[in-house]
């Protein structure tokens, strides 16, 4: 039987999924011809604003290569625009008269830019983004002019001038109404976000209509409706996109807005579909790569006559490309009478989200500064769960809470590549059947992480996750952020050898591709600056928030004040002045935590000073990624069973090691006999004591990821013991990556090695040393608050932390 043409118009990302689809279900059903107007192969669009912002080449994001094609006996005709369609004798005509016949014809010709039909439209220098030609104008025009204007405060437009400051041109950005993506975030979120962009260097003119675009052969400047004008060299007009459906509509095929197609991507004529952002399914057309490629997979279906799932629509969500911004968006983003809001607002973090609800789902998510939580909200929102047996805490993590969400609480369905529709529990299966081990390795066999990449860092923990010693996480190099290139190994490499002191120089000297940093890496330069040079000055403001108001904050933006208790062992005189404290501020809560401490629970942020200055107590890093607590049990001082003095000793650890920065919180334990009463086992450092000595575990948890500790050494001697914990903390210090918890970073490193390292005596002393050079700059923060007028007034004075 002979095979049936297929011919394709448009050679864009939609077009070439559904052209793969089709190889998959059917290799041998057709012979393929496809025509591209653009000059390349298909290329990732998406990753357009990475190559404008100096982090890809173009050669780094061609999807599918010539090979490709030729492997597949696939016929393309690049740089070849068909202007002709004949659906009465089904055949194309190109613009170089070539006349293809064809059995189905798919229409994937995409969207074009929509570019404001106004005087001066036509200058040199003014350009919209949507291909690698746009892409070229912009860079070619940065390396000869110095100020270019966007127009359009959306998502293109947003990475198209991150991307302008990063060639080093001045950027405007003239957007028309009050506030940024207004399409995607209400008028808070969208206030955020101006402002992480005003300090990353944007400028923004809100609220302004352009009437003119002014020059002579080449753009000069924007005159807008109010009479004012902006000078510009180059202008990149932003303001969306329009469908190309002309060629179809010219062609007989119904076109309203898109061209119109039914739950099986047919148009108006037999044997004629279309696909991706030229369609319009139920009266939308779509602007993301994650409903295109569900439609691709429904047209092949179709086409190859298999059982066909029916299109019904899609819900999207969005983020934006641009190193230091976070955000997410889907759904309904204001709400109204028929509607209930959750929202969390931390203004001094930056943190800002907002769950709408109607009839018990949700209906909207508006995430900004953290988004951990989005995968989860939109899998609840797109499957319409009933959210009612869940309550807010639930809904909405507080900031600095542990997050819930790990790999093991995951659901199988969960969506871990939102582009490509991938689920974890896909991901797991691809692992098992085609021993996968390495991120690259899933892309290939999934589709996840081969469109913005995002979900790579994801798809690296499933892998940890799933494969466990066999996963070579050394072989999955992931940058620290979206700021730099450089994973955390390398950029702590660098410090060493650059002798880097201070952030900014880190920043600079390792080229960061936003000035600022993000709330990523600043915290992590911070701590391993403070790691690398015992002496260096920390910068408090480059702290997360917990640590920078050296209180925990609250749900409700209370806070919580736990003393330090050495040991979990205080004393008549300390108790009643927590009584007096907690009656005098109304502190409405207090509890014994789980590290056998005392959390006063509900403070005011302008009570913390003084409830602070009234206990008289020193901080107990409640907050820190340091050591938290040393929990003791009574041991041999009252227990019948005690073999050791459990008290003593954990106080002892815990007033030689209180406030030194760790990569992650550090929690240890002392227990006086093998019945292990305070849960040796399970802590980051756990002492169990026997006759004669004591037995040292690491790389315990008892939190979300459940680890039993290692026993690393029984030591006879406390000296002995205090030897080889200073030895190891160090080394975890050194060696640790920031936010690394000990059990992950034993797990990393496998116990061996850091027993080798650990056995090495002239490593140890040195390891001891180094320690006791940072100890030596540790200070009790609150009493220094205390006498600092500044610090009380920036902190805890003046400002208002809102949380609604
Ligand atoms: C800078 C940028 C960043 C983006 N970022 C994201 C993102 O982060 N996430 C996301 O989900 N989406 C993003 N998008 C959108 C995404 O790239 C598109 O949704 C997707 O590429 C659309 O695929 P398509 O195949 O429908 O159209 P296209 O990829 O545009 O392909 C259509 C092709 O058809 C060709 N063509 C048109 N007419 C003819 C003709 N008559 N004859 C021959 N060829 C023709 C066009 O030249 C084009 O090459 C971004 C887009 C841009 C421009
Ligand atoms: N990160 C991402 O997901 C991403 C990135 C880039 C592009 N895209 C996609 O590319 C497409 C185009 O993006 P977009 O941002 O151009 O479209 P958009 O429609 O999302 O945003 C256009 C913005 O331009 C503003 N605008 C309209 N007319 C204006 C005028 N005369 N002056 C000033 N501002 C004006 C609008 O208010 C709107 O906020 C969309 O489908 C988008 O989803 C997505
Ligand atoms: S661990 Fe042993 S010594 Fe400590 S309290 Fe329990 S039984 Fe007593
Ligand atoms: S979420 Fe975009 S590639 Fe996976």
């Amino acid at each position: 039987m002979s095979k049936k043409r297929l011919v394709m118009i448009g050679n864009g990302m939609a077009g070439i999924r559904t052209i793969e689809e089709i190889l998959k279900l059917g290799p041998e059903m057709f012979e393929i011809t496809i025509f591209g107007s653009e000059p390349h192969p298909n290329y990732n669009r998406i990753q357009l604003s990475t190559v404008l912002q100096g982090d890809a080449e173009v050669s780094d994001i061609i999807l599918n290569d010539w090979n490709w094609y030729e492997e597949n006996k696939i016929t393309l005709y690049t740089g070849e625009t068909i202007v002709k369609v004949d659906t009465k004798n089904q055949r194309v005509i190109s613009n170089e008269g070539r006349i293809t016949p064809y059995d189905e014809l798919i229409f994937a010709t995409g969207s074009s830019s929509l570019m404001l039909p106004l005087p001066g439209v036509d200058k040199k220098g003014v350009t919209g983004f949507r291909d690698i030609q746009d892409t070229e104008t912009m860079m070619e025009a940065a390396r000869q002019y110095k100020k270019a204007v966007v127009i359009g405060g959306g998502l293109l437009g947003l990475e198209a001038a991150r991307g302008l400051l990063n060639l080093g041109m001045k950027v405007d950005v003239v957007h028309l109404v009050g506030h940024l993506m207004e399409r995607q975030l209400d008028p808070i979120a969208g206030e955020m976000l101006k402002q992480e962009l005003e300090n990353q260097g944007m400028n923004f003119l809100l609220e302004k209509k352009t009437t003119e675009i002014f020059g002579d052969e080449r753009v000069r400047g924007l005159r807008f409706t109010d009479g004012t004008e902006v000078e510009a060299d180059l202008v990149v007009m932003a303001i969306g996109i329009v469908p190309n459906a002309l060629l179809a509509s010219e062609s007989g095929v119904r076109v309203n807005r898109g061209i119109v197609v039914n739950d099986l991507m047919q148009t108006s004529i037999p044997h004629v579909y279309a696909v991706g952002e030229c369609a319009e399914h139920r009266e939308v057309t779509y602007g993301l790569v994650a409903p295109l490629y569900e439609q691709a997979k429904v047209l092949a279906e179709k086409v190859c006559h298999r059982k066909v799932l029916p299109y019904e629509g899609s819900v999207t969500g969005a983020q934006l490309k641009v190193a230091g911004v976070d955000l997410f968006s889907a759904g309904e983003i204001t709400e109204d009478a028929t509607s209930t809001v959750i929202r969390f607002h931390n203004e001094y973090a930056g943190v800002y989200k907002k769950v709408i609800l109607r009839d018990n789902q949700i209906v909207g998510i508006v995430m900004y500064g953290d988004t951990k939580e989005s995968t989860r909200l939109f899998r609840l929102m797109t499957l319409k769960e009933d959210i009612s047996n869940l309550t807010d805490m639930e809904l909405l993590q507080p900031i600095g809470a542990e997050g819930t969400h790990s790999i093991n609480d995951m659901p199988d369905d969960e969506m871990v590549c939102g582009c490509n529709g991938v689920s974890k529990g896909d991901i797991v299966s691809a692992i098992h059947e085609h021993s996968l081990h390495s991120v690259e390795e899933v892309k290939g066999c999934t589709n996840a992480g081969r469109s913005c990449g995002r979900c790579k860092p994801i798809i690296a923990d499933i892998l940890e996750h799933t494969l466990g010693e066999e996963f070579d996480s050394s072989e999955q190099k992931v940058a620290m952020c979206g700021c730099t290139p450089l994973s955390h190994d390398e950029v702590v490499d660098e410090i060493k050898e650059k002798g880097l002191t201070t952030i900014k120089e880190t920043m600079n000297v390792l080229a960061w591709q936003n000035e600022e940093g993000c709330t990523k890496c600043r915290p992590a330069l911070n701590y391993y600056l403070g790691m690398v040079h015992p002496e260096y000055k920390d910068d408090r403001n480059s702290r997360l928030v917990n640590e920078k108001m050296h209180a925990n904050i609250q749900k409700d933006g209370t806070y919580s004040v736990v003393p330090r208790m050495y040991g979990g062992v205080t004393t008549a005189q300390d108790l009643i002045r927590i009584g007096q404290v907690a009656e005098k501020y109304h502190i409405p809560l207090v509890k014994m935590t789980g590290g056998q401490r005392i959390a006063l629970m509900g403070v005011k942020k302008e009570d913390l000073t003084a409830v602070w200055k009234e206990l008289d107590m020193p901080s107990g890093y409640a907050y820190g990624k340091t050591l938290r607590t040393v929990k003791t049990c009574v041991g041999s001082t009252f227990c019948r069973f005690g073999t050791q003095d459990s008290m003593g000793l954990g106080q002892e650890l815990e007033r030689m090691f209180e406030r030194l920065d760790t990569p992650h919180k550090v929690k240890m334990s002392v227990s006086a006999c093998p019945r292990n009463c305070s849960e040796s086992g399970i802590k980051d450092v756990g002492v169990v004591g026997i006759d004669g000595g004591w037995e040292i575990y690491v790389g315990g948890n008892g939190g979300t990821d459940l680890r039993a500790g290692d026993l690393l050494y029984t030591v006879k001697t406390k000296e002995e013991l205090l030897e080889i914990t200073r030895a190891f903390l160090q080394y975890y210090r050194e060696t640790g990556h920031y936010l690394e918890r000990t059990s992950k970073w034993v797990e990393r490193f496998g116990l061996d090695h850091i027993k080798e390292v650990l056995e090495n005596e002239a490593k140890r002393v040195e390891l001891n040393a180094r320690l006791s050079r940072t100890l030596e700059r540790y200070e009790e923060p609150w009493s220094k608050i205390l006498e600092d007028d500044t610090a009380q007034n920036n902190y805890y004075g003046k400002r208002e932390v809102l949380t609604t």
